[in-house]
């Protein structure tokens, strides 16, 4: 299971720098604009520089409108500043063939530049409170478009957490159905490290956090900290470690 941070600018990313050997993927965002709100250029490129070279950067396009030219020429943004994950939240996509098309330019636009780029078509686990596509769309959503990861997070950062919305047995068929695609499946929203354990069980392939690992646990007034993001992998690790043992014996 990888481990990927979501730092919202340049000071957290040094954090996230220092715990960088806790950590798999630094996910360069600006949490005030949304669940994926987009950040600078800019600070992609500089958070680029700030995290050890071996750490994929990755980067939130935003919650994207309906828009597919727009939204693929933001992607495009993203990735010429450095960052190789291209995260895509589907906020204004009510339909999967709207979805559909919107990661297909998306994919278009940053392979065009990298062919190695890994594009995340991201949906919502409260996608009821919000009118987009529903959550378990999101994997045919992914592989119909050529992207390589199917994600959930939640919209809205209110507390409620994505076990509420989306319950452990519904994110074990996101999970199954994104690896009958042959992608990865990144589950997000308020995950806790009371959650890793259903994580590690339905074999997600990324856990996303940012409060989890901020003072107080709180995403908003609360900074990244490397001995929690040191403290959540380490108790990552051994559910990781528990599931494959009780795997082998069974
Ligand atoms: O991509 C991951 C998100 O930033 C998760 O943030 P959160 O754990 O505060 O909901």
């Amino acid at each position: 299971m990888l481990l990927l941070i979501s730092p919202d600018g340049v000071d957290e990313a040094l954090d996230c720098a220092k715990a960088a050997e806790h950590l798999d993927i630094v996910d360069v965002k600006k949490p005030d604009e949304g669940s994926l709100g987009a950040n600078y250029p800019w600070v992609i490129r500089e958070i680029r520089a700030a995290v050890p070279a071996d750490k994929p950067v990755s980067a939130t396009v935003g919650d994207v409108p309906y828009k597919p030219g727009t939204v693929a020429q933001a992607a495009l943004g993203a990735a010429v500043s450095g960052a190789t994950y291209i995260k895509v939240g589907l906020y204004g996509c009510a339909t999967p063939e709207q979805a559909v098309e919107v990661m297909r330019g998306v994919v278009r636009a940053v392979k065009d530049h990298r062919a190695d780029a890994f594009v995340v078509a991201s949906g919502y686990a409260d996608a009821h409170r919000i009118g987009c596509v529903n959550p378990l769309s999101l994997p045919d959503i992914a592989r119909r478009s050529g992207s390589d990861a199917a994600m959930l997070d939640t919209a809205i950062k209110d507390g409620t957490r994505l076990f509420d919305h989306v319950p452990p047995d519904v994110c074990a068929e996101f999970v199954r159905r994104a690896h009958d695609c042959g992608l990865l499946a990144a589950l997000a929203g308020s995950v806790r490290s009371g959650d890793l354990g259903e994580l590690a069980r339905i074999q997600t392939d990324i856990v996303g956090v940012r409060g989890a690992v901020c003072e107080g646990g709180d995403r908003t007034t609360g900074r990244i900290r490397p001995h929690l993001v040191a403290a959540f992998r380490a108790e990552m690790d051994r559910h990781v470690r528990e599931h494959a043992a009780a795997a082998a014996q069974s």
